[in-house]
């Protein structure tokens, strides 16, 4: 009898996966789902179902969103101008409040809806029940900046989300931060992401965002640089190759490692499934930022 071709490729891809779900069954993979792609339905749902099926085959999975269209959009029906500093949104306290409520009652629950269809075990968490701030004074480069109530991440309480993947559900947090005092702060998506993944011992840090992964010219999706290591980052900065946008992400990625994250990956949550063939094959399709040799 003729061997179906179609069905020996589906078997390869099969066991392609087999030893990546046996090494990472019971690792911690964190998760940040970028804000740039979240309103088209199609990476919404592709994005979940990947997600699930990480969950499945037993890897734990934080996610931690974004949502800078939808702040933009809520600014804008209160007749508020966004102000951009390298990447990070001034906020004033009308802001702060606008961040918390789209954050949280609007992104958060959505990403939730999105892992209950495809029959996940989402939990909403508040960023500020998890991220300890204060007022971010200094900017990467170490010179002081004043962007209002934008925070800088002090501690991580990690013993809540611990406690839920232990009962097999997939926290779904938001970056939002408090200090001390209750006082709230708004922080960059990719920054929180890192350092709950350097608290948690996550495996895995991967940004999911709407271009290919680190390309080394932004505007030419072919130019995808696969894999390099943290110590190439500071002469691609110097370059000028990693540009607004990614910046806080490499540098997170960067942090990440240092504290113990073993690979970063920048994938495209746009592409159909991008999270299992980044995970699950050897090839992968975006950039990963491996420790320095
Ligand atoms: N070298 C680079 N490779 C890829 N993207 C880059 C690079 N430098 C800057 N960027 C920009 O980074 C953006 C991704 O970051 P961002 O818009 O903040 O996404 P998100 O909101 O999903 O986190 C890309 O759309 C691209 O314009
Ligand atoms: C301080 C700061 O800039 N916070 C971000 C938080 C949301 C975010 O990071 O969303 P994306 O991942 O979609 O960009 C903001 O206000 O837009």
């Amino acid at each position: 009898m003729p061997v179906d071709i179609n069905i020996q490729a589906k078997t390869e891809v099969l066991l392609e996966a087999l030893p990546y779900i046996q090494t990472f069954k019971g690792s911690t993979f964190v998760v940040k789902f970028g804000g740039s792609f979240m309103d088209t339905e199609r990476a919404r749902i592709g994005v979940a179902t990947d997600l699930v099926f990480l969950a499945t085959v037993g890897i734990h999975v934080i996610v931690v969103h974004g949502g800078g269209p939808a702040i933009n959009k809520a600014m804008s029906e209160a007749l508020i101008e966004p102000v951009w500093k390298n990447g990070l949104r001034y906020t004033d306290e009308r802001t702060v409040q606008i961040v918390e409520k789209t954050l949280n009652e609007n992104i958060n629950l959505s990403v939730c809806e999105n892992i209950q269809i495809q029959k996940g075990h989402p939990i909403a968490v508040k960023g500020q029940d998890v991220f300890r701030c204060k007022r971010l004074e200094e900017d990467s480069d170490g010179n002081p900046v004043d962007l209002g109530y934008v925070g800088s991440i002090t501690s991580v309480e990690s013993s809540r989300l611990k406690r839920y993947l232990e009962q097999d559900y997939m926290p779904i947090v938001s970056p939002i931060g408090r200090d001390a005092e209750g006082q709230l702060y708004n922080t960059n998506a990719d920054t929180a992401a890192a350092h709950l993944a350097a608290a948690i011992g996550a495996r895995r840090l991967v940004y999911l965002c709407d271009v290919p992964g680190l390309l080394r010219d932004k505007d030419d999706p072919s130019s995808l640089i696969s894999s390099i290591s943290q110590e190439e980052v500071p002469a691609m900065k110097a370059e000028g190759i990693i540009g607004t946008g990614m910046l806080p992400k490499v540098e997170s990625a960067i942090n990440a490692l240092t504290s113990g994250v073993h690979r970063v990956h920048l994938i495209d949550g746009t592409m159909p499934h991008s999270i299992l063939l980044e995970i699950f094959t050897d090839k992968g399709v975006g950039t990963e930022i491996v420790h320095a040799s």
